[in-house]
């Protein structure tokens, strides 16, 4: 990953229209990641597709950031953050369009891995290229508010069936190829961003250092970190290939939801956390207090899993456990790793949780859509997708116990106030 030797000043009109065309781009790439879930009833219903061929749509965009995650640190640092994001939007865009274009699965599967390739590395490129333009003070927000805005992408996603009914009931292709508009959209913002950098980059004459992977700096992590990674694998393993993959399908056929009340009930997850990712990123920073709240967002989410497989509490109560969680855990993550680690080693630290998370979801993904198959999931037996809640509703509880143990190792008081103290 790339950090700034000299920044720009953070906060000025630069920095934050910077920060808008990072966002805007985010927006989209978020989009198009989400497109999948709402797509996946009408895919098994108008081309036939199982369970684990959905879930493989979504598994083979973090299958090659298990390797490609490391390189594409390496990228930034060669080229840059500005030219790497509209390198990687290129490919998002590219790999959007043969989704929604192939006329068989192997081609929309291509098209997604194409798409995986680009967006991880993007998302790094954008991470850098924010942190160029806002020192200290300022960075966290900026980077809460540009994941809220990718969260916003997200919502919209899942609010697609409601505001695009037209396209929807015309099969699964128009949703896909709204979803192309939009990569293209993000691909614009990243070009402008570009040209924006190129030129303020003439003006001031910024030199970036690296700050690379090294194998030999994963020896030196305390135990703190490693169960951080552990539910880092786990928490968004389980919530990704829930919410972006089966949610929507499994609302519709254990809860006799249709596709737009679906989505829209999968869509207040992402919409709660557009606010309150910030709003808590500032309450923990406020309080000096993270573990605790970390450990608090990864006990929601068994909770809300058990609530919605084992009891009739119906979907609100879950949903808004689920929100909680997703806005919460974000919020605290990355801040937290920031401070489990020395500043010299947080780019193989964030590298390495990328690595092993991508693993994890994309693991998540097929393992799901195997057990729905296995089981004959479908509107006609709901009792099928049990399974798959047992082993998400596993995960999460694996999950939480990492980060109990986290904040036992290293989240007390004592711990807390005092800056990068690896544990
Ligand atoms: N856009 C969905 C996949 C995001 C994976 C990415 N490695 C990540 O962790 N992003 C941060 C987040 O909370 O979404």
């Amino acid at each position: 990953m790339t950090a700034p030797a000299s920044r720009l000043a953070g906060g000025s009109a630069i920095a934050w229209l910077v920060c808008a065309l990072i966002a805007l781009a985010q927006y989209g790439n978020f989009y198009v990641y989400d497109s999948i879930g709402p797509v996946a009833d009408l895919l098994q219903q108008q081309r036939g597709f199982s369970d684990s061929q959905v879930g493989l749509l979504n598994a083979i965009y973090s299958l090659p950031n298990v390797v490609l995650i490391l390189l594409g640190g390496v990228l930034v640092d060669r080229l840059g953050a500005a030219r790497t994001t509209l390198l990687t939007a290129g490919i998002c865009l590219v790999g959007a369009l043969l989704t929604a274009f192939s006329p068989n699965f192997t081609g929309m599967a291509a098209g997604r891995l194409l798409y995986g390739i680009g967006a991880e590395t993007f998302s790094i490129a954008t991470l850098a290229g924010v942190a160029q333009y806002f020192a200290g003070g300022t960075v966290a927000l900026a980077m809460g508010l540009t994941l809220a805005i990718g969260r916003l992408g997200s919502y919209s996603a899942d609010m697609s069936p409601t505001w695009f009914t037209t396209a929807y009931a015309s099969g699964w292709q128009p949703p896909l190829v709204i979803a192309t508009v939009i990569a293209a959209t993000s691909f614009a913002a990243s070009a402008l961003y570009w040209w924006t950098d190129r030129r303020q980059r003439g003006l001031l004459n910024i030199a970036p250092v690296a700050e690379r992977f090294v194998w030999r700096d994963l020896l030196h992590f305390g135990r703190a970190y490693w169960y951080l990674l552990g539910l880092c694998v786990l928490w968004y393993s389980v919530i990704l290939a829930f919410r972006s993959t089966f949610s929507i399908k499994y609302f519709q056929h254990t809860h006799g939801l249709d596709l737009a009340a679906a989505g829209e009930m999968n869509s207040y997850v992402f919409l709660a956390a557009v606010f309150a990712t910030p709003a808590f990123g500032w309450l923990c920073d406020r309080l000096q207090r993270y573990a605790p709240f970390l450990a608090l967002g990864s006990l929601l989410l068994p909770i809300a899993l058990g609530l919605l497989a084992l009891t009739h509490t119906g979907l609100i109560l879950p949903t808004v456990l689920i929100g909680i969680s997703y806005s919460l855990v974000p919020a605290v993550m990355w801040p937290l790793a920031s401070r489990l680690v020395p500043p010299a080693r947080f780019g193989t630290a964030i590298g390495l949780m990328w690595v092993a998370q991508n693993a994890g979801i994309s693991g998540a993904n097929l393992v799901a859509g195997w057990l729905n198959d296995r089981a004959g999931a479908s509107a006609a037996n709901p009792a099928g997708y049990d399974g798959m809640m047992l082993f998400f509703g596993m995960a999460s509880v694996a999950g939480f116990v990492c980060g109990l143990l986290l904040w036992l190792t290293a989240g007390r008081r004592r711990h807390e106030v005092v800056q990068a103290t690896p544990a």
